[in-house]
C-alpha cells in the first residue's frame, strides 16, 4: 500500500468492467481478496485515526461493506475500539466509508444520503474504501445528489479513472493504492500520466536545432494571451518564437517585456509549429484556412476552437490533416461547443467526451479541467493527475498551449499525443506546491523544472 500522487511513472487505470474481469480471474487463484482488502484498510486506518475514540465503520450491502467488516474485525483484534453501524458513535477517531464502491449503479437512496451526511458532519477524518461512496468509478461524477468527500481513499486491486477526473479529486482526498498482490492481466482502459523526459539538447546544438514556434492570435485588446503562449514556448526551449499579432501593425514590438520574441507570419515561417487562437478574437477565423492547410504541426486553442465549432468548412479542413499533426486544447465549454452539447452533459463522462471529440476531429484532444484527459484516434487515452486549482487563473491555458508548441518544436518527430501527455503533465507539476499564482509566474515555474 502506498500514497499515489504525485506519480513517478505512468500507471494503468481500469474501468468498472475491466476491474470486475481482473477481480474474477484473480479470485480463481486468490480467494482471500476481501481478507487482503480489509487488512489493508485496517492498517491505513490505524495510521490515520485521530484520538482514542472508536473507529466508525459504515458498511453497505455489497463487497465494499464486506471489506469494511473485515477491517473492523482486524482493528478490533488489535484492541482498537470499533463501532460498526449507520448510527454515529460518540467522538469517532476515524470514519471508514465502506458504504458503496465499484457496485454503485444508481442514485443513493434517502437513507444512504442521510448516512453520508452523518459521516461528513461527525468531525472525524473519513477513509473511503476503494471509492468515496456515491462516486462513479468510470466518470468521477456523483451518481446522485451527493457523494462522500473523503480525506483519504484507499483504492483496491485496480486504479479507477473516476478517482482522477471530474469530481474525483475533490471527493477522494489523498489517494492510496493497494493492488492486493494481483498484477492486472489485461490492457488498461487509460493511462495515468507520469513525468516525461524533457527534450535533450546536444552540446553542439544551436537555436536552429531547437525549432520555431509561430503564435497566431493576440487581436487588439487580447495580446496578453498570445504573449503568454509565446513566452511559454520560449521558456520551454524553442529556438525561435514569433508572434503574428492579428490586426497589429508590423512595426509594433512582439512583446515589449520579452525582447527575445519576434514578429512573424505564416508566409515566412511555413516550418514553424503553430500555436493558434490564444487571444485570437473573431479575426482568427479568417486566418484558419491557411493555417490548417499549411502548418505541419498545430496546437489549436481558445478562439480558434470557437471558430472551428461555428464553421463546418473549417472542421472538414481540420479532419483532413494528417494523423498526429493536430493538438486541440479545449476547456469543457470549448469542447462542448465543438461537440454541439452542453457542458454539464459533457462533464458527466469526460473520458468518453474527449474520445468522441478526438475521433470526430481526427486530432489529439486535451480536455482541460481537473484531471485533464488526452485522447487521440488509435491511442489509449491518458489522464493527468498533476495540477490543481492553482491553475485556475486567467492565462494558464495560454501558457499550456505555448509550452506544448515549444515541446513540439524541439521534438518534431513526436506525434501530437506524446507531446500532449508530456506537456500537460509538466504544466500541472509546476503548481504542485499549491498557492495561487499569476500565469506569468507559471512560466517561470515551468522553466525552473527544465
Ligand atoms: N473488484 C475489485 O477491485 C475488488 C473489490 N472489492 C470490494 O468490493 C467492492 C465491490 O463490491 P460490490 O460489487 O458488491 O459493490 P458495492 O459493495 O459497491 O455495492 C453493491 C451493492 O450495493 C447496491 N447498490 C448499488 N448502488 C446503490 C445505491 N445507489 N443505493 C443503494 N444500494 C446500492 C447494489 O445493488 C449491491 O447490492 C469494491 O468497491 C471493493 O470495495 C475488494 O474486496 C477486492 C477487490
Ligand atoms: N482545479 C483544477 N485542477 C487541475 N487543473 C486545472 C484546474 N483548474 C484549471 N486547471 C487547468 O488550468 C488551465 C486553464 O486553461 P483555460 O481554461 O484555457 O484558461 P485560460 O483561457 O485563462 O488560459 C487548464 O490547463 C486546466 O486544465
Amino acid at each position: 500500500m502506498h500514497a499515489l500522487l504525485p506519480t513517478t511513472a505512468p500507471l494503468p487505470l481500469f474501468d468498472v468492467a475491466a476491474s470486475r474481469r481482473i477481480e474474477s480471474r484473480a479470485l480463481a487463484h486468490s480467494p482471500d481478496l476481501m481478507e487482503r482488502a480489509g487488512l489493508a484498510v485496517a492498517k491505513l486506518a490505524l495510521a490515520l485515526r485521530r484520538g482514542e475514540g472508536p473507529v466508525w465503520v459504515v458498511c453497505g450491502p455489497g463487497n465494499n461493506g464486506g471489506d469494511g467488516r473485515v477491517a473492523a474485525r482486524r482493528l478490533a483484534q488489535r484492541g482498537v475500539p470499533v463501532h460498526v453501524g449507520h448510527d454515529t458513535p460518540e467522538r469517532p477517531a476515524l470514519v471508514i466509508d465502506a458504504l458503496l464502491g465499484l457496485g454503485l449503479n444508481r442514485a443513493p437512496s434517502a437513507d444512504m444520503l442521510a448516512t453520508m451526511v452523518a459521516m461528513q458532519s461527525c468531525g472525524a477524518p473519513i477513509l473511503a474504501v476503494d471509492l468515496p461512496s456515491g462516486l462513479l468509478a468510470d466518470t468521477g461524477q456523483a451518481a446522485g445528489e451527493r457523494a462522500v468527500r473523503a480525506d483519504h481513499t484507499l483504492t483496491l486491486l485496480t486504479l479507477k479513472p473516476g478517482l482522477f477526473t471530474g469530481e474525483g479529486r475533490a471527493h477522494a482526498g489523498r489517494i492510496w493504492f493497494d493492488d492486493l498482490g494481483i498484477a492486472p492481466d489485461e490492457a488498461a482502459t487509460a493511462t495515468l500520466l507520469g513525468p516525461a523526459p524533457l527534450p535533450e539538447r546536444s552540446a553542439t546544438s544551436h537555436k536552429g536545432s531547437h525549432g520555431q514556434v509561430l503564435v497566431v492570435g493576440g487581436a487588439p485588446g487580447l495580446q496578453g494571451a498570445a504573449r503568454l503562449a509565446a513566452r511559454a514556448a520560449l521558456a520551454c526551449g524553442a529556438g525561435r518564437v514569433y508572434l503574428d499579432l492579428l490586426g497589429q501593425s508590423a512595426g509594433e514590438p512582439a512583446d515589449p517585456a520579452w525582447a527575445e520574441l519576434m514578429r512573424g507570419s505564416l508566409a515566412a515561417l511555413p516550418q514553424a509549429v503553430g500555436v493558434i487562437g490564444c487571444g485570437g478574437g473573431a479575426a482568427i477565423a479568417q486566418a484558419l484556412p491557411d493555417l490548417l492547410q499549411r502548418l505541419q504541426h498545430l496546437v489549436v486553442d481558445a478562439d480558434a476552437l470557437n471558430a472551428l465549432a461555428a464553421d463546418p468548412g473549417l472542421q472538414a479542413l481540420l479532419r483532413s490533416r494528417p494523423a498526429g499533426s493536430t493538438l486541440l486544447t479545449p476547456h469543457p465549454l470549448e469542447a462542448a461547443r465543438l461537440l454541439g452539447r452542453d457542458t454539464r452533459n459533457l462533464q458527466a463522462d469526460r473520458l468518453a467526451a474527449a474520445r468522441e471529440l478526438a475521433a470526430r476531429c481526427n486530432a489529439t484532444v486535451v480536455l482541460k479541467g481537473s484531471g485533464s484527459i488526452i485522447a487521440s484516434p488509435g491511442e489509449r487515452p491518458a489522464l493527468c493527475a498533476s495540477g490543481g486549482p492553482a491553475l485556475g487563473t486567467a492565462g494558464s491555458g495560454d501558457v499550456l498551449a505555448g509550452w506544448l508548441g515549444g515541446l513540439w518544436a524541439q521534438q518534431p518527430t513526436h506525434g501530437a499525443h506524446a507531446i500532449a501527455c508530456a506537456g500537460v503533465d509538466a504544466h500541472g507539476r509546476a503548481v504542485e506546491a499549491g498557492g495561487v499564482w499569476r500565469a506569468g509566474d507559471l512560466i517561470d515555474r515551468l522553466a525552473a523544472r527544465r
